[in-house]
């Protein structure tokens, strides 16, 4: 492994930092089981609703294989996808629906508590380390042919190219001061075939964020400073919130597997508090840190409760509104309008 001390120099010089070898194949079995175990029943659940036809049952295949052999099958709707991620929809000013779905169980939980992954943040954050429930799995299509279905949709970075941003973008500004610590975990070797994340060092000094919508000088110059970050399964990549970054579609024909997890300060405000964040690591009392996944899994159904009880939107950043205006408004100009529930279609 790197040493701990050269990780929080890069990461303070460059705003990002590459840490070798921090985890091995027997830190990814567990989470390897709850994903094949979930697909199958997400996908049988899927195949009673409508949702999913045609094509035979590859449960018994692992996880990547029946995902990408369930994408393939005509009509496939990626949307479906983020009914595998590890928070529920987190878009601003979007709403939770009572069905929407969230998957947290015990092999995320230990791999998001790893204690080598622990040692490595807590270089950046500290001995009291909470994790912010704004965290993913991100399941990269392969997209061989060209952009394609997997690499043209904007805003769906689940499975499709991630667009230029920082995180600090995705945070509220309550949380501005908050040191959060991004943690990108590949389950694969992934190299610039692969949609490897691009970073742009040495711009998380810059307390200005990026503008959104980004215009297309900025993307130009983001893009002549991109240095790409081709890593191995084990390895680890930190990035400082402020860091722009961003990855290609995925030319490979093998899925893109990699969770991310952002950590800070258990003292310092969560960028999300409507959704429930984890102690991960207490020095000061050991026994606060979420081992629980049960519980973890009651904490966010309890959340879902929330919004969808009280009607309420997810909250955002005053940046994020026009984007999310611009993308209904498209929508509605393309005649994509929503049924309104109840109306027979009758009257003015
Ligand atoms: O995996 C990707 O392509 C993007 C990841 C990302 O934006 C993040 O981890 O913050
Ligand atoms: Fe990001």
């Amino acid at each position: 492994m790197s040493t701990l001390n050269s990780v929080a120099q890069d990461f303070h010089r460059d705003g990002y930092a590459v840490v070798r070898d921090v985890l091995r194949e027997e830190d990814f079995t567990d989470v390897r089981a709850e994903y094949a175990e979930l697909l199958a029943a997400r996908a049988q659940q899927w195949r009673a609703a409508g949702a999913l036809t045609g094509g035979e049952d590859l449960a018994e295949l692992p996880f990547d294989q029946h995902l990408v052999g369930l994408t393939a099958l005509p009509g496939f709707d990626p949307g479906l996808l983020s009914e595998l991620d590890i928070t529920l929809p987190h878009m601003p000013f979007t709403s939770i629906r009572p069905n929407s779905k969230v998957h947290t169980g015990p092999a995320v939980l230990a791999l998001l508590r790893h204690p080598r992954v622990l040692d490595v943040v807590s270089t950046l954050v500290g001995d009291e380390i909470s994790a912010s429930p704004n965290q993913h799995v991100r399941l990269k299509l392969p997209a061989p042919g060209g952009p394609g279905k997997f690499g043209a949709r904007r805003g769906e970075t689940l499975h499709a190219p991630t667009m230029w941003h920082q995180d600090a973008m995705t945070q509220i500004p309550q949380s501005d001061a908050t040191t959060l610590v991004t943690c990108w975990i590949p389950l694969m070797d992934v190299d610039e075939e692969h949609g490897c994340l691009l970073v742009v060092p040495r711009r998380h000094e810059r307390e200005q964020l990026l503008p959104w919508p980004m215009d297309a000088d900025t993307v130009a110059d983001l893009e002549a400073n991109a240095v790409p970050l081709p890593v191995n399964r084990g390895d680890l990549v930190l990035i400082h919130k402020r860091t722009p970054h961003g990855s290609t579609v995925n030319r490979a024909d093998r899925l893109r597997w990699s969770f991310d997890f952002r950590y800070h300060p258990s003292a310092e405000p969560s960028d999300r508090p409507w959704f429930p964040s984890v102690v991960a690591k207490s020095v000061k009392d050991p026994d606060l840190a979420t081992t629980d996944a049960q519980r973890w899994r009651a904490d966010w159904d309890r959340a879902r409760d929330m919004f969808v009880e009280s009607g309420q939107m997810v909250p955002g950043r005053r940046e994020f509104a026009q984007l999310v205006a611009e993308s209904l408004i498209s929508r509605w100009e393309s005649g994509d309008v929503p049924a309104l529930s109840g109306s027979d279609g009758a009257g003015a």
